[in-house]
């Protein structure tokens, strides 16, 4: 396996790398750094370019003779999408689409695809399976279920072999603690609940606290990133090995409400985290719970990481050493 990362210094895409480089495998990191880190890059080759650059795309993977990618590099902040689509249209459709072109081009046909839980939207039972009705309640879901569509047309007509992983909320940190997650802006719970817990912000704002739950606030399932990685991995170890193209959720199949990951979280720091209860954040679903089994199934995925305390004791061990984040700003 020569495995071209794309978007392999982001969170995901670093444990991922950091995983397969480990497992001795041949990974080029490529990134264009616009999110991304340069210092979450724990391989021995990095290639700083965009997506969008067909000739160093086209020249890594022949230099390093790739023959998978991993595809990791798009926007991802719901709410950004909203506003400006235009942006997320550009970048997670033109840019992917001009990475197939570029991959099918060199004979590269083997396809890993982060997609999301937002396809689903508002979803009419849980746990999700994966036929249930995809209706995106924002641009960022859109882009990346319009992209699935694509790949199956790209599938049929091109022979693409590809395996859309559709996360739900991914969380945790590297155990060796050199690697985490740092966006900027930080959008997501469990990071803003550390940041709070170690000062860095006065308090973690609760979106809502009405919706039909049994505390009301959004219940999530949250997935450790290793885990994730191990799944991409999985995932193109079968592609290689000549399974059919293919959609699979990744999740625990378990759900934590708001408030409940606030209350791990306290006991994990050991002290009470400030909490403020603020209006809904618009398009928020009020349950999103996965059922992962067809991956467990198909692929023998297996989650290492199940205990909600030890997924934010390995965040909050990365959040406590490296409290501004990487050193790169
Ligand atoms: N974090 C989550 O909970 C979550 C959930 C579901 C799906 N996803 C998807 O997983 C993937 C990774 O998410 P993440 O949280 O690691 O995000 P991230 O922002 O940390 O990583 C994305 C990386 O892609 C790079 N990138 C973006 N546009 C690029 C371009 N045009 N050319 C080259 N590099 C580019 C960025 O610099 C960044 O390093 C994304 O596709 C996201 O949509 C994330
Ligand atoms: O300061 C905050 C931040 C979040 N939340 C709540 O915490 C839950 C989790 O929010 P995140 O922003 O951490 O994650 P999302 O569920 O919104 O989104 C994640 O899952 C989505 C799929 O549903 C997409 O894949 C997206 O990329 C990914 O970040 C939500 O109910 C949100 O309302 C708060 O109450 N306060």
């Amino acid at each position: 396996m020569n495995i071209l990362v794309t978007g392999g210094a982001g969170y995901i895409g670093s444990h991922t790398v950091k995983m397969l480089n480990k497992m001795g495998k041949n990974v080029v990191a490529y990134d264009n750094l616009v999110k991304g880190h340069k210092d979450a890059v724990k391989c021995d080759v990095f290639v700083k370019g965009d997506i969008f650059d067909s000739e160093l795309l086209e020249d890594t993977i022949k230099k390093y003779n790739i023959d998978s990618v991993i595809h990791f590099a798009a926007y991802s902040l719901v709410g950004e999408s909203m506003e400006k689509p235009m942006m997320y249209y550009k970048n997670n459709v033109e840019g992917t689409l001009n990475l197939l072109e570029v991959m099918l081009k060199n004979g590269v046909k083997n396809l890993v695809f982060s997609s999301t839980a937002a396809v689903y939207g508002e979803p009419e039972r849980v746990p999700i399976t994966e036929d249930l009705p995809k209706n995106p309640t924002n641009v960022y879901g859109r882009t990346k279920l319009i992209m699935e569509g694509a790949m199956e047309d790209y599938s049929r007509s091109y022979g693409l072999n590809y395996i859309a992983l559709r996360y739900f909320n991914a969380c945790g940190a590297d155990e060796e603690g050199d690697i985490g997650e740092d966006h900027n802006p930080e959008s997501h719970l469990i990071p803003l609940v550390l940041q709070a817990a170690l000062g860095k912000r006065d308090s973690i704002k609760i979106f809502g606290d009405d919706y039909p739950t049994n505390d009301g606030t959004c219940i999530r399932d949250y997935i450790h990133v290793n885990d994730l990685a191990m799944a991409h991995y999985l995932a193109l170890e079968a592609l290689i090995n000549g399974h059919k193209s293919d959609v699979y959720n990744l999740g625990n199949g378990v759900g934590f409400s708001v408030k409940e990951i606030i209350d791990a979280a306290e006991e994990v720091v050991g002290h009470p985290i400030k909490r403020e209860i603020v209006s809904r954040r618009p398009g928020d679903p009020a349950i999103l719970i996965a059922s992962s089994e067809k991956i467990k199934n198909d692929l023998g995925w297996k989650t290492k990481y199940t205990d909600i305390k030890e997924i934010i004791r390995t965040a909050y061990i990365w959040h406590k050493n490296n409290p501004n984040g990487y050193d790169d700003k």
